[in-house]
């Protein structure tokens, strides 16, 4: 069995629906609507030990939700869930003590104690024996520099060593898996670049990771696999490079041509296709969609009016993907050569 295990997840809210202005509030007193709202709407997920998973969408998409959901905080509306064999809703002291949680806009630790004090309470409710705490602040001070913020009061502590120390308070009781809600928001480079060598670390002793993130260095430095959902669906689940490949719809070819020819010759045998001269007379780069023009069709067309030397495809960018995730717009983009593209061609077209 996987270490989570989700089937049909769905989380209902009741919003209420009231008219605007005055009158409508008035009235929403008196006579109460409400209307049903999926903001997780059946998701399948299953993570296997090991894993390190960036989970993404655009704002008020579902991520929070299905970590509540898989955290226990919230109890879905419909679907089953199973973190490590236990039920989060149901099992809540056997969850809380395979889980690790760290919400980068928030903080577990005590505010008015000093971090060291905030762990030993931690310590106490996760029954920790007094060898292995020692041995996890050792661990844990070797890859986030702990031992000087332990005497600090937490409030004192600035936002990257805020977030060191919440991090250890995650991860005291050597979670099975840890949830991390945007863990380098507001941090500077240097702290970033920290945290994600410690969440490497993590995921190379065995720690299973589950991110949401909006950072794409974040998903490129500690993720395998990346979850795309919107709309509280799943929309895509896969590798990295698969995601790039499935979504990345617009690709470059720069060609060395034999012989100096008019861009406007080429453009005329490539229509829809955006011809650019180069930098010499031989060079042009062509900038096509890759749903309605393929690679081999872009050489054909240069081949019949000129030999071609050399060429070169740019691999399209991840940043260029992950942008439309959470500009929303990756719902619009069907699958190559699926029906559904070649309608939306149509409609383009049209
Ligand atoms: N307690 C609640 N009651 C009603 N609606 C809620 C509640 N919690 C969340 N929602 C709604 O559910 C949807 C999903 O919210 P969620 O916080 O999971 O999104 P998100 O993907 O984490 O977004 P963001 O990137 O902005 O944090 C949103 O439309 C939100 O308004």
């Amino acid at each position: 069995m996987s270490l989570v295990e989700a089937r049909g997840l769905t989380k209902i809210f009741r919003r209420p629906e009231k008219d605007p202005g005055l009158r409508g509030s008035l009235k929403h007193l008196v006579q109460r609507r409400f209307k049903d709202f999926r903001a997780v709407d059946g998701i399948d997920l299953s993570i296997e030990a090991g894993e390190s998973v960036a989970y993404v969408g655009p704002n008020g998409a579902g991520k929070s939700t299905t970590i509540k959901l898989l955290t226990g905080i919230l109890v879905p509306t419909a679907g089953t869930v199973r973190v490590a064999g236990a039920e989060p809703h149901t099992d809540r002291v056997v969850n809380a003590r395979n889980i690790g949680v760290l919400f980068g806009q928030r903080t577990q630790l005590w505010w008015d104690l000093p971090v060291r004090e905030s762990l030993g309470l931690l310590r106490d409710m996760y029954d920790l024996s007094p060898a292995f705490y020692k041995q996890r602040l050792e661990r844990l001070d070797e890859v986030l520099g702990l031992a000087d913020l332990l005497p600090v009061v937490a409030r004192k502590l600035s936002l990257g060593q805020r977030m060191r120390a919440d991090l250890a308070a995650a991860l005291l009781h050597q979670p099975k898996i840890v949830y991390l809600d945007e863990p380098t928001i507001g941090l500077d480079i240097s702290v970033k670049d920290r945290v994600r060598q410690f969440l490497r670390e993590l995921r190379e002793d065995g720690t299973t990771l589950m991110l949401t993130t909006h950072d794409l260095g974040d998903i490129e430095d500690v993720c395998e696999r990346i979850v795309i959902i919107d709309e509280g669906r799943k929309i895509f689940d896969g590798p990295l490079a698969q995601m790039k490949d499935r979504f990345a719809r617009v690709r470059r070819m720069r060609l060395q041509l034999a012989e100096p020819t008019p861009v406007e010759k080429l453009a005329e045998r490539l229509p829809d296709v955006e011809v650019v001269a180069g930098d010499s007379p031989t060079e042009v780069t062509v900038t096509f969609d890759r749903f309605t023009h393929t690679a081999g069709q872009i050489i054909a067309g240069v081949l019949d009016v000129v030999e071609v030397g050399e060429l070169h495809l740019d691999e399209p960018a991840i940043e260029d993907v992950v942008r439309k995730v959470y500009a929303g717009e990756l719902l619009r983009i069907p699958e190559p050569g699926s029906a559904h593209a070649a309608d939306e061609r149509s409609r383009e077209k049209a």
